[in-house]
């Protein structure tokens, strides 16, 4: 799966994506993650990517000239346009099911605005999908394009060491984590919970789901009420 991100920050995803296990899937050629700096395609004689908002207002606002241009530079020779998403606090909120769809795609290209925005007309030209990390507004879309990278590469078939690790996750099967313990068994006084220690998998994995249950109808009830719903036979 490829991501070509257009950022004003591309030195940011260069040291960020090549760390742990999305660096790891760069290197076994599963993801790519191509960032793109949209000064290169400013055809102002300074460089410039922002101007003042017509209307007035404070803040800058990202030109469509730079942004247009890369675009279609990138996208010149694909037959195929792949799914630009913008990111930006008036998108569909990412979650883990937003990101399971977006992992079967082979290419998708994220935009990231800066200062207030972005000029409208690039949304209406380029975007097919705005998506929000949560309801915050942040300095740019670059920190939404990681996070959006990171959940979605995961899910990515080769890329986590099992497939089970990611279907036992939480958020996955709509429940909250259990808890997890490692050695020491005792630690400062504090014991694991013996049934943790008693090798019997079926009772474990009972206790397990029974946490799970209990974690999500105390923290996000929510999630819960959905969980619920679906499974209402078994509760
Ligand atoms: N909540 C998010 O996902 C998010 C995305 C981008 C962002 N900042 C850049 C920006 C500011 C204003 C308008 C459009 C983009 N802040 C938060």
């Amino acid at each position: 799966m490829k991501f070509d991100v257009l950022t004003l920050f591309p030195e940011l995803f260069n040291i960020v994506m090549r760390e742990s296990i999305i660096g790891r899937a760069q290197e076994n050629g599963i993801i790519k993650v191509n960032a793109i700096n949209i000064r290169d395609y400013s055809k102002d004689k300074h460089k410039k990517v922002d101007d003042y908002p017509f209307g007035g207002g404070t803040g800058m606002v990202m030109t469509c000239q730079p942004v247009i241009d890369a675009y279609n530079d990138i996208t010149k020779d694909m037959t195929v346009k792949p799914k630009v998403i913008y990111m930006s606090p008036q998108g569909r909120v990412l979650n883990q099911k937003i990101a399971k769809e977006l992992s079967t795609e082979e290419h998708l290209i994220l935009l990231c605005g800066h200062y207030e925005g972005i000029d409208e007309r690039i949304i209406e030209e380029i975007v097919d999908e705005e998506i929000s990390i949560g309801d915050y507004v942040l300095t740019g879309g670059e920190l939404p394009a990681m996070v959006l990278i990171d959940c979605v590469s995961r899910l990515v078939q080769g890329v986590l060491a099992s497939e089970n690790s990611y279907s036992e996750e939480s958020h996955f099967n709509g429940l909250l984590e259990y808890p997890q313990y490692t050695r020491p068994a005792d630690y400062n006084g504090k014991k694991v919970p013996d049934i943790l220690l008693s090798g019997h998998h079926a009772n474990i994995e009972k206790w397990r789901t029974q946490q799970s249950i209990e974690r999500t109808k105390q923290k996000r009830p929510d999630m819960y009420e959905v969980y619920e719903r679906t499974h209402k036979k078994n509760l």
